[in-house]
């Protein structure tokens, strides 16, 4: 059968391996891949030896049986915001599925989140997407919406990231655009491997996987990739109000959640992030603030407050205000020595957010009018 696509790292590892040649070619073969993507964009067809020369005949022959061309998707649109800090790709898959991913640029030269200037210009995160579709259901999110469509291969999540790498130099990447990573666990792992290696060489610390809290996952992730930043969608401090908006919260209780985070934090040694949407009249009271103070006090954390985008008729909620936002802030750093962000809205007019679109079709209408709200001096943690 042939492959999809080129950066299926395991797979066209193995194939190599099997026909006995040296799996060490693939790194040098994904960076001429990319470099003639950056050059000449799409290609119907593809000339191997012409654009990867100096390759054994075999290799030749393995490649050319194996594929017509390296990438799998194809971008099917772009979307610059007007500030063009943001930029959305609406990227078509194999089985002819849309997901999208965003290239947030962050200028540290006006130090506009960094607080004060810094030498190095634009850096780059990108937030990826791992599935079309959602099964978990969380109410506040257009993806979960949709319900679960398809999983992406490790070769198309890797793909997003080369085609983001055409248009700007990426520093980060995160797991948040639409679906549950640790929902496509062995995608994931294996294109985390591929984003580590040659030629993208991204260092694990700059990668963040972002999770409601798959607890078997979560058990392993440390083993399979060590390093990476993990982020935990919590968005409430107790079991009840959880279970009301993130209907997995029943299959993962937050009891057992918080021992597997235990357990991560204590093989991994690492800080992590907890991603808390604050949502007018549900999770956003000062009792919730003091409940969330306690049950994360003994961690090692960074809790991120999200304003909620809103998305359309699919959700009765409504984000806090801004009062409510900073007293909630006040009340973990305060009383409980928390470091304690409130995330930034970036790109809301090219209506694009991590994991908050339902995309059917790739028309203007189907994309919504959710902000991208993400900030990398969160994420970095
Ligand atoms: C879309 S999820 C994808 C990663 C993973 N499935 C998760 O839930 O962490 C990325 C982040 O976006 C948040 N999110 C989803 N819908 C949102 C909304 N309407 N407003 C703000 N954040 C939202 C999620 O809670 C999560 O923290
Ligand atoms: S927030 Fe994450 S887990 Fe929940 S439905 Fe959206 S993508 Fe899925």
């Amino acid at each position: 059968m042939p492959l999809r696509s080129v950066f299926d790292g395991g797979d066209i590892k193995r194939e190599f391996e099997n026909a006995g040649l040296d799996p060490k070619f693939v790194p040098i073969i994904w960076k001429h891949v990319i470099q003639n993507q950056k050059r000449n964009g799409e290609c119907e067809e593809f000339d191997w030896e012409k654009q990867v020369p100096w390759l054994p005949s075999a290799a030749y022959s393995l490649l050319r049986s194996r594929f017509k061309k390296p990438l799998s998707s194809s971008v099917h649109s772009v979307f610059h915001s007007a500030d063009n800090l943001t930029t959305k790709l609406l990227i078509k898959l194999h089985n002819g599925a849309f997901v999208e991913t965003v290239i947030m640029r962050y200028d540290t030269r006006l130090g506009k989140y960094a607080g004060k200037p810094r030498p190095g210009g634009l850096r780059s995160t990108l937030c990826i997407s791992s599935q079309v579709g959602c099964k978990m259901g969380c109410k506040f999110c257009a993806t979960g919406s949709m319900g679960f469509k398809s999983n992406l291969s490790s070769g198309e999540i890797v793909e997003q990231l080369v085609y983001a790498s055409c248009l700007s130099e990426i520093r980060n990447v995160v797991f948040m655009g639409m679906g549950e990573p640790l929902n496509n666990y062995s995608a994931l792992v294996e294109s985390v491997r591929v984003m580590t290696g040659l030629p993208f060489q991204l260092s694990p610390k700059r990668i963040t996987i972002s999770t409601v809290g798959i607890i078997h996952a979560i058990n392993k992730l440390h083993n399979d990739l060590p390093g990476l930043n993990l982020a935990i969608s919590l968005h409430a401090p107790i079991q009840d109000i959880r279970c009301q908006i993130m209907p997995a919260a029943r299959a993962f209780p937050l009891e057992k959640l918080m021992d597997a985070l235990r357990e991560y934090q204590r093989n991994s040694q690492q800080k992590i992030l907890i991603e808390y949407i604050m949502l007018d009249g549900v999770n956003d009271e000062e009792q919730h603030a003091h409940q969330l103070g306690k049950l994360v006090e003994t961690f090692q954390v960074v809790v991120n407050l999200i304003p909620f985008n809103p998305i359309g008729t699919l959700s009765q909620f409504r984000t806090s205000n801004e009062q409510k936002v900073s007293r909630f802030q006040k009340i973990l750093r305060g009383d409980y020595g928390i470091r304690t962000t409130i995330r930034k809205q970036m790109g809301q007019d090219i209506s694009g957010a991590c994991g908050q679109l339902v995309v059917n079709q790739p028309d203007k209408k189907s994309l919504g009018n959710a902000g991208v709200i993400t900030d990398i001096e969160d994420l970095v943690i």
